[in-house]
């Protein structure tokens, strides 16, 4: 189905690349039925149509009539404003998805035509090698066919999690800003690889091998973190002082912290953008 599907970005950002990287990699989409915009940025359009071969064209000449799924890519604070332009522009066939963060489906509806289906999505740049975990939230009026068809379009990056619209703050700061977290747990690791000696290229892939392969045991295994965390610690041994070390200095706290904190701005936004005072 997705190959007789005309998907348009508005915005041609880091989130848009990796949304279109990963749909161009499975070979389900065509190139040639995405089409990328946003208001001013020539240089990134060129590159987007060089590196992918989709299309790349200038706002006022993004061929409304043509899509099936409108993705809006730009940042929460321009919803509004986009909304309102492309209420008048869009017929009820067209799905409206938005990855922006804070954005709820009630938001979008009560901002367009009455019975325009939209769906909520929070993939996160991991898409960009198909390795998303990406949620996605039904409106109002989104059809039985048209959440399947974008089930599979965002099967392109990653897994997929149908999750009820109140959970999405907690999945933007679980998996949305994710693999912040992640990476700059990599950095530290890198970094004090480095003062130890080690070539931090070296340090860098090591870290990430390490990171992957708990990822992986994680998904392919049965046990729990704390099952797999008994079989790494020895009484009185290296695991034992580094989690010694990450229980002194408030690991876990920090980490739940960093996922409280993002849902928290998550929500903040959607306040913000509604006008109500937070
Ligand atoms: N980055 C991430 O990890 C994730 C981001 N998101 C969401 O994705 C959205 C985009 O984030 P990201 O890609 O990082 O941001 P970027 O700043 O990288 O990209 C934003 C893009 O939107 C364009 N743009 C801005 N305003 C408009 C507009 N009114 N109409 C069309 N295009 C517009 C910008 O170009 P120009 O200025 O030329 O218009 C730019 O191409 C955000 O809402 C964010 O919440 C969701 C999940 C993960
Ligand atoms: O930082 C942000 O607001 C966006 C949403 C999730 C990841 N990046």
């Amino acid at each position: 189905m997705l190959k007789h599907k005309t998907i348009a970005f508005l915005g041609a950002g880091n989130m848009a690349e990796a949304m279109i990287s990963g749909m161009i990699q499975t070979g389900k989409v065509p190139a040639k039925q995405i089409i990328v915009t946003n208001r001013c940025n020539q240089n990134r359009l060129n590159l987007m149509k060089e590196k992918y071969g989709v299309k790349a064209v200038p706002m006022n000449e993004l061929p409304y009539e043509e899509i099936d799924f409108l993705i809006l890519a730009m940042k929460p604070k321009g919803a509004e404003e986009t909304l309102s332009t492309v209420k008048s522009l869009l017929n009820s066939k067209q799905v409206v998805i938005s990855v922006l963060a804070g954005i709820t489906t009630s938001y979008m509806e009560e901002r367009l035509n009455p019975g325009q289906e939209v769906i909520r999505v929070m993939p996160n740049t991991s898409s960009m090698i198909q390795e998303s975990a990406t949620a996605m939230s039904l409106g109002t009026y989104a059809k039985d066919q048209n959440a399947e068809d974008v089930k599979e379009l965002l099967e392109c990056m990653g897994k997929v999690y149908v999750i009820e619209e109140d959970q999405m703050d907690i999945f933007t700061g679980i998996a949305g800003s994710g693999p912040a977290y992640f990476y700059y747990l990599m950095e530290q690791m890198e970094k004090i690889g480095k003062v130890s000696g080690m070539d931090n290229e070296m340090a860098r892939k090591i870290a990430a091998q390490t990171v992957y392969g708990a990822a992986k045991m994680i998904m392919e295994k049965e046990e729990t973190p704390a099952e797999l965390i008994d079989n790494i610690v020895s009484p009185n041994g290296t695991t034992a002082a580094g989690l010694e070390a990450l229980k002194k200095h408030n690991g876990g706290e920090a980490i739940s912290q960093a996922v409280n904190n993002a849902a928290k701005r998550s929500k903040e936004i959607s306040e913000e953008l509604e006008g109500v005072l937070v």
